[in-house]
């Protein structure tokens, strides 16, 4: 049985999220060091923070992460550990496929632009290629969009636009102009290449109707015991308590919990402004690095109709004459390999348009979805959806954006400067998604990683080793 933690404390350790990184790290602290106590923290019901379905008649939509990106190659060594645990669970998946399975549409209904599609997914390839050599010569500043324009890549007509997002805005939820062009080829060829230590090219969409949160929810219930987990438990802010040198976080219920060292795995938008931190836990120049890095937004817009009238490929591509980004990815799930006879249908936007649709009356973008519709299908009188269902990802306070991206200038040692842990004696540590440096694009595997990595070096502390001792001198910068 753990070993009761000594008063004051309710326990030695609070872990602050049940997302991958907190769940993630709690079954690592519960391996390495059992007898340890800790408390998981979550404001919400459940656990799976960004892993969130929604109910349709008959089919369960993903709100958030969707794919396992990249599993196992044959004759590698590199496991995407989601996919295992993916695997171990029996989640039910399918093969995205990508570029092989897509329709292009503009404003006057189905145009073949797929050449252009095949050249903006090589104008990508190079992009990446190119990142090793780009870390090795420490040019680390430049925007993916310098990287395409350096490598004459510049696409101009509203087709080419559409290409490029595609290829580009979709995965990164932000604009090459904004985006590193070191990062995003490194954590890219970090997931997809095996050469390069990645996990495979494939990606794996979860069609499961038990939600893709199933293989964590399970992965916690193997684990975790009865009051190690306290749900409705929002953070209203975290502070030092000097009697002991220890960390005092206070609900908004005015609950104060006290342990000698806490994870903080909220979002980084939570981190940007969702917390009263202290000046210990958060020092100005942490605080800082936060606000440089950016949270991308990436909102999916799921309609279901009495029945199909759309593609019969998987994905399909519009291209607005005007606005860059406008409902261009649609995604059917009405499709022999998804659920047939769903009459379910997505489109997906990023960056600021979807920061426009997040702030918009729903019944307004509907009636723009539905327009797009009647403009990709021209002889088609569309019909009203039976169910219509937008996230909000951008406004809920719990995460304040989808998954974080790496500006263009943003540097290495800002991204540490987030990642560290901080409180005097380094008693908090900062863990999730957008801590992970490998695999930055707000990937799942990078938040499990940083979720174990994080609660190793906490048992190494509590083992007296090095863990605890290393603490940025955040005054220096
Ligand atoms: C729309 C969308 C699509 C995505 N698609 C994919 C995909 O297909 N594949 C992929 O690999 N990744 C995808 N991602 C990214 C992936 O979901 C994240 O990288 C991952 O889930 C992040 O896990 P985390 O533990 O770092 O953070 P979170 O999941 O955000 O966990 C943090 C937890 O903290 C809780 N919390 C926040 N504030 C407080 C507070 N004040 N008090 C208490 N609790 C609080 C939250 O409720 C949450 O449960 C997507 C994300 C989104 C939003």
């Amino acid at each position: 049985l753990p070993t009761p933690p000594s008063p004051p404390y309710n326990a030695t350790v609070l872990i602050l999220g049940g997302g991958v990184a907190g769940v993630i790290a709690a079954r690592t602290l519960a391996r390495l060091a059992p007898s340890t106590s800790f408390l998981l923290l979550e404001a919400r019901t459940e656990l799976g923070g960004r892993l969130q379905s929604h109910r349709f008649p008959g089919y369960t939509l993903e709100l958030g992460a969707n794919w396992v990106h990249g599993t196992h190659t044959l004759g590698f060594d590199a496991v995407n550990p989601v996919w295992e645990m993916v695997e171990r669970w029996g989640v039910q998946t399918v093969v995205s496929d990508y570029y092989g399975s897509i329709t292009t549409y503009d404003h006057t209904g189905p145009v073949p632009y797929l050449s252009l599609l095949n050249d903006s997914l090589a104008a990508y390839a190079t992009l990446v290629a190119h990142s090793p050599a780009l870390a090795a010569s420490s040019n680390l500043s430049s925007s993916a969009r310098d990287g395409y324009s350096s490598l004459g890549y510049s696409p101009h007509t509203p087709h080419e636009h559409a290409a490029e997002y595609y290829t580009f805005d979709w995965e990164y939820a932000d604009a090459p102009e904004r985006t590193s062009w070191w990062a995003s080829g490194s954590s890219t060829n970090n997931t997809y290449d095996p050469t390069t230590g990645g996990f495979s090219r494939t990606n794996h969409f979860s069609t499961d109707p038990r939600g893709f949160s199933h293989f964590l929810t399970q992965e916690a219930h193997e684990f975790l015991k009865p009051g190690q987990v306290v749900f409705n438990a929002t953070v209203r802010s975290v502070r030092p308590f000097y009697p002991t040198a220890s960390i005092e976080i206070e609900l908004t219920t005015g609950t104060v919990l006290r342990a000698e060292y806490a994870l903080c795995t909220f979002s980084l938008g939570v981190l940007q402004g969702g917390i009263r931190w202290s000046e210990e836990v958060m020092p100005p120049a942490k605080r800082e690095a936060v606000r440089g890095m950016s949270m991308g937004v990436f909102t999916k817009i799921f309609l279901q109709f009495e029945e199909k009238f759309w593609f019969d490929t998987e994905f399909a591509l519009y291209a607005d004459p005007h606005t860059h980004g406008r409902y261009p990815v649609w995604q059917s799930l009405d499709h022999a390999k998804f659920s047939p006879g769903s009459g379910v249908l997505f489109v997906t936007v990023t960056g600021d348009f979807a920061k426009r649709v997040d702030a918009m009356p729903e019944e307004e973008v509907k009636a723009e979805v539905l327009e797009v519709l009647g403009r990709m299908y021209p002889g088609v009188e569309i019909p009203e959806p039976t169910s219509f269902h937008i996230p909000h990802w951008l406004s809920d306070p719990l995460f304040r954006g989808s998954y974080s991206n790496w500006p263009a200038g943003f540097t290495r040692a800002q991204h540490a400067v987030v990642r560290a842990k901080t409180g005097g004696r380094g008693r908090v540590w900062f863990a999730g998604e957008h801590t992970s440096e490998r695999w930055f694009v707000g990937f799942l595997h990078g938040a499990y990683y940083e979720g174990v990595a994080a609660a190793e070096e906490i048992v190494e502390c509590l083992r007296g080793g090095a863990g605890c001792a290393e603490v940025m001198d955040f005054e220096a910068l």
